[in-house]
């Protein structure tokens, strides 16, 4: 028998419902929750991811603001639009879209914007917070990944999690927030000799390298729940993830589907933190 799928799409849909539902509310109470959200240059992928958060936004009922930069925009200029947004009262999260164009350091973009602003959960304080387990702002991708491991209704207490990468805004916050749900956790990475030693007693595996096959169903645990956080193409240009799903399924209990796994869940959380950062604001 196969692994069970992780359907993204359709917890998506079921948190969206409860955000636009709660985000009414707060709207009636006098707070309609705002989302900057700044693209910079032309890349086709990141227009599209861009445009799906506005789209999201107008379908949930929160205010959106979209800022479509030239490739040309200097970093000066873009630092003193954050500034505008940290400083406007209609907006309760700020984003600028990932990867930024070379000559752009997206260390200081990041620390330009209102830590209580922070949706993406970039900032060193968001990081800071998680680290402490203090409330903040968690980054949306991991944030995504908990929730869909979650819905598989299976306990992460007790469990040995494995993470395959240690990017700031995947691998290190997933394996904190695994950590903060009381599972035992590895982290692996490109200096791992051996990742199946690793893979293969692992009950929760999260794949997140940006290299395709970076899992295959010999080193898989049967019965565990693997998510795949990589969005890449195939030979035939098709998307695919970072986990060879073919081999991996028959082994897993739960899988991810690349697409519509990770990819919803990611702009679903950034609504959930808009959300909850104008909850915040509404209550100061
Ligand atoms: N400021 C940020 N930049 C980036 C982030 C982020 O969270 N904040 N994450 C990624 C891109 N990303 C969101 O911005 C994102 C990527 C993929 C998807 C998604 O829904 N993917 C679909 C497939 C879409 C396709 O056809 O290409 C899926 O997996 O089903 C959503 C959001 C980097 N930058």
């Amino acid at each position: 028998m196969g692994a069970r799928l992780i359907d993204g799409l359709a917890l998506s849909r079921q948190s969206r419902q409860d955000i636009a539902t709660r985000a009414a509310a707060l709207t009636a109470s006098g707070t309609r929750p705002g989302l900057a959200v700044i693209l910079v240059g032309e890349d086709p992928a990141s227009a599209v991811y861009v445009r799906n958060k506005v789209r999201a936004c107008e379908e949930l009922g929160l205010h959106s603001v979209f800022d479509k930069c030239p490739e040309t925009l200097s970093q000066a200029d873009l630092l003193a639009r954050i500034d505008a947004l940290n400083r406007d009262p209609s907006i309760h999260g700020i984003l600028v879209q990932m990867p930024l164009p070379r000559h752009i350091d997206p260390h200081t973009v990041i620390a330009a914007i209102s830590p209580d602003k922070d949706v993406d959960g970039y900032s060193v304080q968001s990081a800071g917070d998680l680290v402490c387990g203090l409330p903040g702002f968690r980054p949306c991708t991991p944030y995504g990944c908990m929730k869909l491991i979650e819905s598989t209704g299976q306990p992460i207490a007790g469990k040995h999690a494995v993470v395959i990468g240690r990017s700031n805004t995947v691998g290190k916050p997933m394996a904190l927030l695994l950590l903060q749900a009381n599972a035992t956790v590895t982290v692996c990475h490109s200096g791992t000799p051996d990742l199946g030693v690793h893979t293969r007693q692992a009950d929760i595996v999260v794949v997140a390298t940006g290299r395709r096959n970076t899992l295959t169903g010999d080193r898989v645990r049967p019965g565990a729940i693997v998510i795949d956080v990589g969005i890449n193409r195939d030979d035939d240009g098709k998307l695919c993830g970072d986990v060879d799903f073919a081999s991996v399924q028959q082994v897993a209990g739960w899988i991810t589907p690349v697409p519509g796994g990770v990819g919803p869940m990611t702009i679903t959380m950034l609504l959930e933190n808009t959300l909850q950062s104008a909850q915040r604001h509404a209550a100061r």
